[in-house]
């Protein structure tokens, strides 16, 4: 029987399973404890638990931990971990054909140590960039598939962000990335800020409304052009949710205190490089509080435009700032290990998986 991982679960579904263990309520938060303040390693060491709901448990559930399969090292220092999604006895996808495994990247810059998780095996939405894209979908992560992530590398304890910019488009799997920022940011979770977490999406509008209505983590919208017609060129989700009703969307919602905004803005060369594009890409902002990121282009196999240079994508930013919307251009980090923005693809097939499982 394949027991069910605890790690992930909400508190309203630790006390669920409470209920079925047979004990009080309470102990809902003694197993939230347990999880992520203590980080247990097994039902087995809950011994605050009688002994026959402790056995009962530990029969039908696990931890869960699993713990990378393989990893590469930047020079730069970022790290590229990858994680099985289904093997012998643990199952983190929900739906989808599987037969992917999934990265996360771990990226250490002075004072900050952040981490790139991923929400899908791959990707639904096309964008014809992006490598995870290019892979097509292969399964929703369920809340524990993403929550392992944070808490399966060697640095855990020592991330200050998270960001939901790895494979997958969040929207598209939002019920379980909300659990998992409620696991995340929940007193009786990891307790992390929602100010050091951000959720990156290409702008689908119906899990983006949830997203900024059910939390307070940051958002970041994947814009890329300010033309309708290119964009939808680069990106088919332009057709169903305009770039230009997403921010209008936005314009709703206060950006200006406890939460930001911005605006991922890729530059290719002679594409949307030029001050036309800044323009009207200020135009698109206007009245919304958001920061827009310019970012390098990590090329990936069979797209043939190629990143703007650094001189072009100053006066782009310097444009940007003149127009009195804030723009800095993105350090790309991990290049070498084809760890960067969009680059991730997972692997195909099962790995061998060796020292895996905790659970
Ligand atoms: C991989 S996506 C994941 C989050 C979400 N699906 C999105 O598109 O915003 C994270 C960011 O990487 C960017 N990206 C994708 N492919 C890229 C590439 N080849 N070079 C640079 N950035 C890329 C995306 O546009 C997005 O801003
Ligand atoms: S850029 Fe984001 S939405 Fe587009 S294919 Fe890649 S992961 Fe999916």
């Amino acid at each position: 029987m394949v027991r069910k991982p605890l790690i992930g679960m909400t508190l309203g579904e630790l006390e669920s399973v409470a209920a079925e263990a047979g004990l009080r309520r309470f102990a809902a938060k003694q197993i939230a404890r347990r999880l992520y303040v203590n980080r247990s390693q097994s039902v087995s060491e809950m011994t605050e638990l009688p002994k026959a709901s402790r056995e009962w448990l530990e029969e039908h559930y696990c931890v869960g931990l699993q713990a990378p399969i393989a990893e590469a090292r930047s020079t730069d220092g970022t790290v590229k971990y990858l994680f099985a999604t289904r093997g012998e006895g643990f199952d983190f996808l929900d739906g989808g054909a599987g037969g992917r495994d999934v990265e996360a990247v771990y990226i250490p810059d002075r004072e900050r140590a952040t981490l790139c998780v991923s929400s899908q095996a791959g990707c639904r939405m096309g964008c014809r960039f992006c490598m995870t894209g290019r892979q097509g979908f292969h399964g929703n992560l369920t809340a524990a598939g993403i929550i392992n992530q944070v808490m399966a590398i060697p640095e855990s304890r020592t991330l200050t962000n998270i960001v939901f910019m790895g494979m997958g488009e969040p929207m598209d799997n939002i019920e379980e990335v909300l659990k998992a920022v409620e696991v995340l940011t929940a007193p009786w979770g990891l307790a992390w800020s929602p100010k050091r977490i951000t959720v990156s999406s290409i702008g689908k509008l119906d899990g983006l409304r949830r997203l900024l209505d059910e939390t307070k983590v940051h958002v970041a919208i994947s814009v890329h052009s300010p033309f309708k017609q290119e964009r939808e060129d680069l990106m088919p989700v332009e057709k169903a949710f305009p770039v230009a009703g997403v921010m209008g969307v936005m314009k709703n919602y206060d950006f200006a205190h406890q939460r930001r905004l911005s605006a991922e803005y890729i530059m290719w060369r002679g594409v949307n490089d030029d001050l036309r594009h800044a323009d009207a890409l200020a135009r698109l902002l206007k009245g919304v509080d958001c920061r827009v990121n310019l970012i390098r282009f990590h090329a990936i196999p069979g797209f043939d435009h190629v990143t703007a240079d650094t001189e072009t994508m100053e006066r782009f930013r310097d444009r940007l700032n003149e127009l009195g919307v804030t723009a800095t251009i993105r350090t790309s980090r991990g290049e070498d290990i084809e760890a960067a923005c969009g680059m991730l693809s997972g692997k195909e097939g099962a790995v061998e998986k060796e020292g895996v499982a905790n659970c």
